[in-house]
């Protein structure tokens, strides 16, 4: 495992919001974090790469509890891309996806040729090589959240997190993301509102409801209409795609 989490718990203003999570992240296969909204999943993923301490329990990178690292070794492992990430408006797409080298670099360190390579390779993983110059303020909102997906591949992650990385972008883009992340050589974590995304791209599925994990397993385990009708409070229909040979999900309205 790379990442795992015992009992993980975190709250505010007294209200318990990541509320005994236990979970663990395959090395290079990619989690999923489904459940309604304010389930706690943004809250569990700003926990795995400390941008929160856990209140209770424990996170373990490699099998070393989180709590005792230092910010920058969990920086040049953990590169997270957060929902609605903002940005300094006067920079360029090379500026921001440049900033993912930071966790690599010293404050007086020079610009060095792996530096360069990974931005490069990042900025073609999400197509946006020809749009370097391109101010960020300028970018449409599904650029933005690609441009922040390269920020994260420049850090050359071990482990990725991706809150909602298909927000904003179009059905080519989704597919493209999402199949890119899986063609990493990484262990992803990443939080999904599309539950048929989920099914076709993700290896294991987590289900938050309430702060607390209420299933956990392959996808074919976990999406199931009692669980879609009990955690989400919709009807649906759940069958096996004869195009692709993963589960669909349909919703059935009244
Ligand atoms: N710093 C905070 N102060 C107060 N409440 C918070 C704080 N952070 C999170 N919450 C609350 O915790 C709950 C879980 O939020 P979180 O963003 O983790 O959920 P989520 O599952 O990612 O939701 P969504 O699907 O809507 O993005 C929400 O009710 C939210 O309002």
């Amino acid at each position: 495992m790379t990442i795992t989490a015992r009992e993980v718990r975190w709250g505010t203003a007294g209200k318990m919001i990541v509320d005994g999570v236990t979970l663990d992240a395959v090395p290079g296969r990619m989690l999923g974090l489904i459940g309604p909204n304010g389930s706690g999943k943004s809250s569990l993923l700003r926990l795995i790469c400390r941008l929160r301490r856990v209140a209770g329990g424990v996170i373990r990178l490699d099998g070393a509890d989180m709590a005792g690292m230092a910010r920058q070794v969990i920086a040049r492992r953990i590169a997270l891309v957060e929902q609605q990430a903002t940005t300094e408006a006067e920079i360029t797409v090379l500026d921001v996806v440049r900033l993912g080298r930071t966790p690599h670099r010293g404050a007086l360190s020079p610009w060095t040729e792996r530096d360069g390579e990974a931005v490069e390779a990042a900025l073609r993983h999400v197509g946006m090589a020809g749009r370097r110059d391109q101010s960020w303020h300028t970018l449409s909102g599904g650029e933005r959240q690609r441009v922040h997906i390269a920020r994260a591949l420049a850090q050359t992650p071990s482990e990725l997190l991706l809150d909602e990385p298909t927000n904003h972008l179009d059905v080519q883009h989704q597919l493209e993301i999402l199949a890119l992340v899986r063609r990493l050589p990484v262990t992803s974590i990443v939080a999904l509102h599309d539950l048929n995304l989920a099914a076709m791209f993700c290896d294991e599925i987590a289900v938050l409801r309430e702060g607390r994990v209420v299933s956990a397993g392959p996808p074919d385990a976990v999406l199931t209409a009692a669980m879609i009708r009990e955690v989400f409070g919709v009807k649906a229909c759940v069958e096996r795609s004869p195009h692709h040979g993963r589960l669909h999900v349909q919703f059935l309205v009244d």
